[in-house]
């Protein structure tokens, strides 16, 4: 579990991270998302006590990590990947770092069978793709068998092979009961790897919620209606107050704002309306993101684009 509660960073004038509160749960996957320059890089450094806050306090199972004894059993963090010496093996390296942390040396072939690395195990990490290097950068996180996680941009600049890996290794490490917390600027790679969502822009909390729940409280409900008698399904739907748009694609059909599938289904038998199409529309979860972080994001302007990011 990570408690973080009135955590703040200022650099001069400018709050990085701005009174944040809230709390990272074990056993499910829990992704930070914000767009690039929200805060997250400095939020996953305080509570990893590499950064020292203005104010507030980030707890690892109720400590501050400086009070932790033997850190790397408690938690395990991936900020960097290219860090590994790159003359030093994949083994070596690991080796080193549990020799100089507690932890016995044949916890290092566990490691490397967990994130399948055995078989280049003596190979140097300097020669190694992002992909191996980042799966290297796991191993070392697991080392201590830590119960909590941090990963800060795991999937940025994989191949979509890569990226399936490490989702599904992130999820099968919270399964395992652990907490797992896990930085993103695209909500979209976090709908597919997160349970739960912290959302955050200029520092400070937009969002706690799970997934779901964000999807639907940023696009608001909204329900698409097929019909041969458009007009008629038009005049009942706004006779009950309903907001009522065309879809815009040349269908006989329209979008319904604000309600529910049942409740036009209801309008439409009330009124012997003939119905060929009744479907919840979704809103894309980009969209969702970027309305709900679109007042907080730094630089407005045409064609800026906060997916693109600087990383
Ligand atoms: N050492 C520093 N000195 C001054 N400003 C800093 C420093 N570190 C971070 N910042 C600023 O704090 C803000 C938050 O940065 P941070 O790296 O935490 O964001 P982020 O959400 O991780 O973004 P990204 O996805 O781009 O890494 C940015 O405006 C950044 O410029």
């Amino acid at each position: 579990m990570i408690q973080v509660r009135g955590l703040t960073k200022a650099y001069g004038p400018t709050k990085a991270v701005d009174n944040l509160t809230f709390d990272v749960r074990p056993g499910i996957v829990t992704g930070f998302l914000g767009p690039n320059g929200a805060g997250k890089s400095t939020t996953m450094r305080m509570i990893l006590g590499l950064d020292r806050p203005t104010a507030g306090t980030a707890t690892i199972n109720g400590k501050k990590y400086t009070e932790l004894h033997q850190p790397l059993q408690h938690v395990g963090a991936l900020l960097d990947a290219k860090w590994v010496h790159p003359n030093r093996s994949a083994r070596s390296h690991l080796r080193w770092m549990a020799a100089s942390n507690g932890i016995p040396t044949k916890r290092v072939d566990e490691v490397l069978e967990l994130v399948g690395l055995t078989a280049v195990a003596k190979k140097k990490a300097g020669g190694f793709s992002l992909g191996m290097s980042q799966r290297l950068g796991l191993a070392a996180t697991l080392l201590g068998d830590p119960e909590v996680l941090l990963f800060d941009e795991p999937v940025n600049g994989l191949d979509p092979e890569g990226i399936r890996w490490i989702r599904l290794f992130m999820q099968r490490l919270a399964a395992e009961g652990r907490t797992v917390m896990v930085s993103s600027h695209m909500l979209s790679e976090m709908a597919q790897t997160a349970e739960h969502l912290i959302v955050i822009g200029k520092g400070q909390l937009i969002a706690d919620t799970s997934v779901q729940e964000f999807v639907d409280r940023a696009s608001g409900a909204t329900v698409k209606i097929r019909t041969p008698q458009l007009d008629t399904l038009r005049t009942a739907l706004t006779s009950q107050g309903l907001t009522v748009r065309e879809d815009g694609t040349g269908e006989s059909s329209l979008l319904v704002v604000g309600t529910t599938t049942d409740a036009v289904g209801e309008i439409a038998a009330a009124n012997r309306i003939t119905v060929h199409e009744l479907a919840a529309q979704r809103g894309s979860l980009e969209e969702a993101f970027m309305k709900l972080t679109g007042d907080s994001v730094e630089y407005h302007g045409a064609g800026f684009n906060t997916e693109g990011g600087n990383n």
